[in-house]
């Protein structure tokens, strides 16, 4: 079984370079979540896995599939969720979800079944004939992220997922996830709700000044500090060092 996401070499430059040689597997199944101060080059990392941005060199593969030699067949099986939700105002969620499932060409009445549960999931019962204009950021979020799940993505990647979300809300999102982590689902995000990493995450990654300086369970990353202390610590630590090593 090939992993469920395989970065070989990524590397990017902007200005300067920003993702500078990263090897990342996550296997299939696998709630990761990537973790790195501002800047890292955690978002620029996974808009090149989600097909958004070309690496300078490097390789992506996605089940065994060649994400940038034939990012078609690598994008149905993955979704992408960015933290600046793009839903069409004058569609209603449900209208919403519809459409998407048509650009996946689900079949109609799988896409209306897993629509209306996801919806159900996230709370967006009340409001699913509601035009997606008036809503809160908040609720653009959900409806982005059911639709990016309404094709049943194998691999679902989120870029800070839970930031803006009232306590609900996040509540929400995290057991969407968690059902579908455990239906075999991978799931990789990003977030600085460190918490969030700690309570979710099976294997958590550290990436600073564009390298992945230190990856593992939280015990394992323990295990490298030396000592028993929080994730916080943990993190800060990590990056200090990783800084100090640059
Ligand atoms: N399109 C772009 N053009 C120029 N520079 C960019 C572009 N996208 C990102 N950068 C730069 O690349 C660096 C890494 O950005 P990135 O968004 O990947 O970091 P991040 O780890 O996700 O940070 P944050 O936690 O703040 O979201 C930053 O210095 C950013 O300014």
């Amino acid at each position: 079984m090939p992993a469920a996401l395989a970065l070989s070499g990524l590397t990017k430059s902007f200005d300067r370079p920003v993702v500078r040689g990263v090897d990342l597997t996550i296997a299939g199944g696998e709630f990761y979540a990537l973790l790195g101060p501002n800047g890292a080059g955690k978002t620029t990392i996974l808009r090149m896995v989600a097909g958004l941005l070309k690496p300078d060199s490097g390789a992506i593969s996605i089940f065994g599939i060649d994400a940038l030699a034939d990012p078609v067949a690598a994008k149905r099986l993955m979704a992408w969720v960015s933290d600046e939700p793009m839903v069409y105002d004058r569609l209603t969620p449900l209208e919403y979800l519809d459409f998407v499932a048509g650009l996946w060409q689900v079949e109609p009445d799988r896409a209306r079944r897993t629509a209306h549960e996801l919806i159900d999931w996230l709370g967006l019962a009340p409001y699913a004939n509601d035009l997606c204009g008036g809503f809160s950021k908040g609720m653009l979020q959900k409806v982005a992220l059911a639709g990016a799940l309404v094709h049943d993505p194998r691999l679902i990647i989120l870029d800070e997922p839970l930031t803006g979300l009232d306590a609900g809300s996040a509540r929400q999102v995290k057991d969407v996830l968690r059902h579908k982590t455990e239906a075999g689902v991978t799931v990789i995000m990003t977030t600085h709700i460190l918490e969030v990493a700690e309570r979710m995450a099976e294997r958590i990654g550290v990436i600073a000044e564009g390298r992945l300086i230190a990856e593992g369970t939280l015990a394992e990353l323990r295990a490298r500090i030396g000592r028993e202390t929080t994730l916080e610590e943990i993190f800060l630590d990590l990056v200090a060092r990783g800084s100090q090593a640059a």
